[in-house]
């Protein structure tokens, strides 16, 4: 089998070229291949298949095999991926997922893909549809009690389900502890992906993720937009946000006319290799 591996901002992947490869068992590959001891190393793998209405179809799988609808740092580096190994020749892609077909616009510059901007879709805020148990109509700076500690949280789903919260300094959180026990609450019966968010102005903001599947990652693609959204809707930020984390940053602009929401950010290869 071959593989490339990538990242966007530090959160690494293998990727599978579905096209000449068949993958037997995804699930199990991914605890095997993600593990940075005994495999080689990565939070997932991501599967590019062939689509009839798309140019591919992306099927992603956590670290710890869970499969997730989608992968805002992954489809980037797809993007990348089917341009620069010669798979498409255009520069405006359609990403089928298991949260609807995503499009891609990428920035070439002599046949290198520079950055990709992602239109996401729209945020979803009802609770039944992120999926969260709450009896409100949204869940937005609401108070909740877990393992007995108290939080506010604000819930959204971009594909995936994201918990966001604000904190005065990202660095100080405790998040081996805090993550698990959120991501694993009863309220979230898919789980959840945690952020945790420091607000630097009205324009830009810190963040670090625990994913769900995955544990702390560098980066979350899907989360830094969960996070840029929920700033605005706390009115803390507007709605074009800079969000700086761990691996890089990430640019999100939430567009007030069509509710859709934009990301852009790098993606890169890091080396391709064989399993035999
Ligand atoms: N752990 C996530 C999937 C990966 C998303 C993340 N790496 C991104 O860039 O959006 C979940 O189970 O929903």
């Amino acid at each position: 089998m071959k593989f490339s591996k990538m990242q966007g901002i530090g959160n690494d992947y293998l990727y599978f070229n579905c096209f000449e490869e068949k993958i037997e068992n995804p699930s199990e590959l991914a605890i095997k291949l993600s593990d940075r001891h005994f495999g080689v190393g990565s939070d997932g793998i991501i599967l590019i298949e062939p689509s009839d209405h798309a140019d591919c179809r992306m099927d992603i799988y956590n670290s710890d095999g869970s499969r997730a609808m989608m992968c805002g740092n992954g489809i980037r580096c797809v993007g990348k991926y089917l341009y620069e190994r010669g798979l498409v020749r255009k520069d405006v892609l359609k990403v089928d997922t298991l949260s609807g077909v995503k499009t891609l616009f990428l920035d070439v510059k002599n046949g290198i893909v520079h950055s990709v901007k992602v239109d996401m879709g729209k945020p979803v805020f009802r609770p039944a549809e992120i999926p969260v148990i709450f009896s409100k109509e949204t869940v937005i700076d609401e108070p909740i009690t877990v393992d007995g500690n108290e939080y506010r949280i604000t819930c959204v789903s971009m594909g995936n389900p994201h918990c966001i919260l604000f904190v005065d300094d990202v660095d100080a959180v405790p998040i081996e502890k805090i993550g698990p026990e959120l991501e694993h609450a009863s309220i979230f019966p898919d789980r959840a992906n945690i952020e945790f968010v420091q607000v630097l102005n009205s324009g830009e903001a810190k963040m670090r993720v625990w994913e769900r599947g995955a544990g702390e990652t560098w980066a979350c693609g899907t989360g830094a937009c969960a996070s840029a959204i929920s700033c605005a809707v706390n009115h803390k930020t507007g709605r074009k946000v800079k969000m700086h984390l761990k691996g890089g940053d990430l640019s999100i602009e939430w567009d007030d006319r069509t509710d859709t929401v934009f990301m852009q950010g790098p993606a890169e290869f890091v080396f391709d290799g064989t399993i035999d």
